[in-house]
């Protein structure tokens, strides 16, 4: 099975094109399988990518650990770039399904190739019934700054979807990967797997640098921390929105680079632009 390494912001996949390969029996194996950096390819997961009824292709995620999720703004980015790349798809605007929805992506073309890649990521979903939390609400529906306690921390979350479950919280100083008492990683565990969150939740911890720029490491559902996490930094800019901490424009920078967020007031959509890069490909042996 031919496959192609592609990262966007530090955030990897093992991508396979199911128009021309056929697609695995057990993607949720082979998402194990591939990811393991010892003795697989080495990655965040696994997208499948093929054809669709309502867009100019399908993409389907698998995490490290073999779970599905809804979406990966930092894999469909690097969807785009691929369909562009190797010829799929001519044109410089294309649409990219995920779970069910359309997503609209601008593709920045330099030298017959993808650089940069805008996405439009669709709508925040708040309700939190639909994110899903069991966290209440306060009085404009939203989730926000409420109280979770792990162990005798209390924390003030954020909770979002963007097509899939992210829990943000705002911290006064962020650590570097590898600090003591590294909070990404003591916590990051605990709230993917909170009873609060009925089917896990991506944490994202947030360090808010001015109104405009922020920091942000991720520990993703179904893969731990990566470098990036594309949905995971539309809902920071969601949650500093709401939260009142930021503008509706902003940079994240994550560990992996940055990638520009805004939530557009006028039509309540999340646009978030950044890098798409292809590393290398390979055969797997099946
Ligand atoms: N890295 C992704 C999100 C991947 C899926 C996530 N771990 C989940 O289970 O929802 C991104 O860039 O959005």
């Amino acid at each position: 099975m031919r496959f192609t390494k592609m990262q966007g912001a530090g955030n990897d996949y093992v991508y396979v094109d199911c128009f021309s390969e056929t697609a695995p029996s057990d993607p949720a194996e082979l998402a194990r399988r591939v990811s393991d950096r010892h003795f697989g390819v080495g990655a965040d997961g696994l997208v499948l990518i093929g054809p669709s009824d309502k867009a100019d292709a399908e993409m389907r995620m698998f995490n490290a650990d073999g779970s599905a999720s809804q979406m990966c703004g930092n894999a469909v980015r690097c969807v785009a770039k691929y369909l562009y790349d190797h010829g799929r798809c001519t044109k410089e605007t294309l649409t990219v399904e995920s779970f069910g929805e359309t997503y609209p992506l601008d593709l920045v073309v330099e030298g017959g190739k993808v650089t940069r890649v805008r996405v439009d990521m669709g709508e925040p979903i708040l309700d939190p019934a639909k994110v899903p939390t069991r966290l209440k609400a306060n009085q404009e529906g939203a989730v926000c700054d409420a109280d979770l306690t792990i162990g005798d921390r209390l924390l003030k979350v954020t909770a979002v979807s963007m097509g899939n479950p992210h829990c943000v919280e705002f911290v006064p100083e962020l650590p570097e990967p590898g600090a003591p008492h590294d909070l990404v990683v003591n916590y990051g565990p605990h709230l993917e797997n909170h009873e609060m969150f009925p089917e896990r939740v991506n944490a994202e911890f947030v360090e808010l640098i001015s109104p405009t720029r922020v920091r942000q490491r991720t520990w993703e559902r179904g893969s731990g921390e990566t470098l990036a996490c594309g949905t995971g930094a539309s809902a920071v800019c969601v949650a500093g929105v709401l939260s009142g901490r930021t503008e509706r424009k902003i940079t994240v920078e994550l560990l992996g680079g940055e990638l520009e967020l805004e939530w557009n007031e006028s039509d309540n959509r999340v646009y978030k632009t950044g890098p798409a890069v292809e590393v290398f490909t390979g055969e797997w042996p099946e």
